[in-house]
């Protein structure tokens, strides 16, 4: 029998209690406050960009929500981001991904100021993250490891395979599992024998935007299956990278798609946006 990891269910915990740390940062005089900034319009990140700002009103954390034009220059992206930078009223910085072409996606991350990074994309976090002295990080990993410490399940010792070497979940994934004493394999679209490697993971983790690509026989029996993706079919129906019915017969711990992964990004979002404030609570008391 596999157990379903309830991302659902987790989220709405933290957001309980998420809620109440906003309201403690609040008697201390400070507004938690997101400045989201997205660049055009692209379909999939407007629903996110939505839901999120439900969600901070939710919590209690105010969100400055800026929609600049598709073709918008990168300096002038850079020049929104560095008036973030310098207004003391926002805590967190977040830009929308994916960004348009003619925008240098390093640059930008790089425009960020890292105290305000709340999703740890600059490669001063991600440094950090990779010597074990994490600052914020990514949100989706950030969410992956909550689900495994909420079902007691410790990553020390475990052999994990991660398909996929995004900046947003593969990379910075595995630097969390290595400190967190897991051994970690990296896999991609270019790794020979697939199947073989992830044969022997006791955590696998797919994150490779094939739709219901991973099946059975790429599962070890009782293995713990983390299912990434978030893909719409022509249908209209969201699936993940695993086909979850098929794996369901041989994984031991599976997150589903949709209420998997994709709520605790979400909520680890705002988690980080809280810690940043309180940080500069404890500033100002000095
Ligand atoms: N700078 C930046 N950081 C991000 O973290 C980021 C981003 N840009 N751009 C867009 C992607 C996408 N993303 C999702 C978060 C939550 C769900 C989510 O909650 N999904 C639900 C609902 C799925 C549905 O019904 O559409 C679920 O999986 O159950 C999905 C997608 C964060 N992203």
């Amino acid at each position: 029998m596999t157990v379903l990891m309830d991302g659902k269910k987790l989220a709405q915990k933290y957001r309980l209690s998420l809620k109440k740390d906003a309201e403690l940062i609040k008697q201390h005089g400070v507004v938690p406050t997101l400045a989201v900034l997205m660049i055009g319009e692209d379909p999939a990140s407007q629903v996110y960009f939505k839901s999120k700002q439900k969600l901070a009103a939710e919590i209690g954390i105010a969100t400055i929500d800026t929609v600049m034009p598709v073709d918008s220059s990168q300096q002038a992206v850079i020049r929104q981001i560095k008036q973030y930078n310098e207004a003391a009223n926002i805590h967190g910085i977040l830009v929308e991904l994916p960004l348009p072409p003619q925008l240098d996606e390093k640059a930008v991350m790089e425009a960020i100021a890292p105290e305000k990074d709340v999703d740890g994309f600059h490669p001063y976090n991600i440094g950090r993250l990779f010597m074990d002295d994490a600052g914020p990080v990514p949100c989706t990993p950030a969410g992956i490891m909550a689900l495994l410490a909420e079902y007691q399940l410790d990553p020390a010792g475990k052999r994990v395979v991660i398909i996929g070497r995004s900046t947003i979940v593969g990379r910075p994934l595995a630097a969390m599992l290595l400190n967190a004493d897991a051994t970690i394999t990296i896999t991609h679209s270019k790794t020979n024998e697939l199947e073989r490697i992830t044969r022997n993971a006791d955590i696998l983790v797919v994150a490779a935007g094939q739709p219901e690509m991973i099946t059975q026989k790429y599962i070890k029996p009782g293995a713990i299956v983390i299912d990434v993706g978030i893909n719409r079919l022509g249908s209209g129906k969201i699936v993940g990278d695993v086909a979850q019915e098929d794996v369901k017969q041989r994984a031991g711990y599976l997150t589903p798609v949709p209420g998997g992964v994709g709520p605790m990004t979400s909520v680890m979002l705002m988690k980080q946006t809280l810690k940043l404030a309180k940080r500069s609570v404890e500033f100002e008391r000095r």
